[in-house]
């Protein structure tokens, strides 16, 4: 049986102020800092410790996993970051305040572009600020990698082939493993993982900074998983 951790980042500042995140690389707010520490003590309080680790390119994320390594004393193990494991890229709506949305769109089209897994925010042009493609940290990506918008099944297919590549190859090798990344970068793996529908995933959301554990079999299927306490 193997044991693998996915983390969710601790509250970010847009998360407190409710407003579309995605691939802007805005900080943890003071709870979020707290609940990183939290996450730690709580891997502390059940033992665990890790091999590798694997995160963003984001420091909500690179925080948050600093933060609970260090709870565990690993600071020193690898950890591998990709563009791959970012948030879902949201598009034109990424600075929008959701309630605001809400109000000018409707709750409607907002919980769509917010949970229907295939339902695509509107698009930025790439003379936007926000086009990753001006961001130094995206320089390896191709034009088709960088994206303009993305709903959650191509968050998905861009997560998958590096889950398959480095995650599983680890996983396989014995390795304890922690995967820190975002709400919509691991509803996308779990979805995969737990071989959940897209309804499933709709009505999935992974809270911030809690520990979620999976155990698997040989064949990394899910045997159960639980949040810790
Ligand atoms: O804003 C975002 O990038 C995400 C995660 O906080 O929001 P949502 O819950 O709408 O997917």
């Amino acid at each position: 049986m193997q044991k693998l951790v996915l983390l969710r980042h601790g509250e970010s500042v847009w998360n407190k102020e409710n407003r579309f995140t995605g691939w802007t690389d805005v900080d943890l707010s003071e709870e979020g800092v707290n609940q990183a520490k939290h996450a730690g003590e709580l891997l502390k309080k059940h033992g665990y410790t890790f091999d590798v680790a694997f995160t963003s390119l984001l420091k909500r994320s690179i925080k948050t996993l600093h933060s609970a390594l260090e709870e565990v004393d690993n600071l020193w193990i690898p950890v591998q970051k990709s563009w791959r494991l970012n948030e879902r890229f949201y598009g034109a709506l990424q600075g929008l305040n959701k309630a605001e949305t809400a109000a000018k769109y409707g709750e409607e089209q907002v919980h769509k572009w917010r949970r229907d897994p295939n339902e695509l925010p509107p698009a930025i042009t790439k003379d936007d600020d926000r086009y990753p493609g001006k961001d130094i940290r995206y320089k390896e990506l191709t034009e088709r990698e960088l994206p303009l918008t993305e709903n959650l099944s191509q968050t998905m297919a861009r997560v998958l082939p590096f889950w398959n590549e480095f995650i599983v190859r680890d996983i396989k090798k014995d390795k304890k493993v922690i995967v820190c990344a975002h709400g919509n970068s691991l509803r996308a793996l779990v979805q995969y993982i737990d071989h959940l529908t897209d309804e499933e995933v709709s009505n999935l959301d992974i809270p911030t900074g809690t520990p979620l554990i999976y155990e698997l079999d040989e064949g990394l299927e899910r045997i159960r998983h639980y949040y810790l306490e």
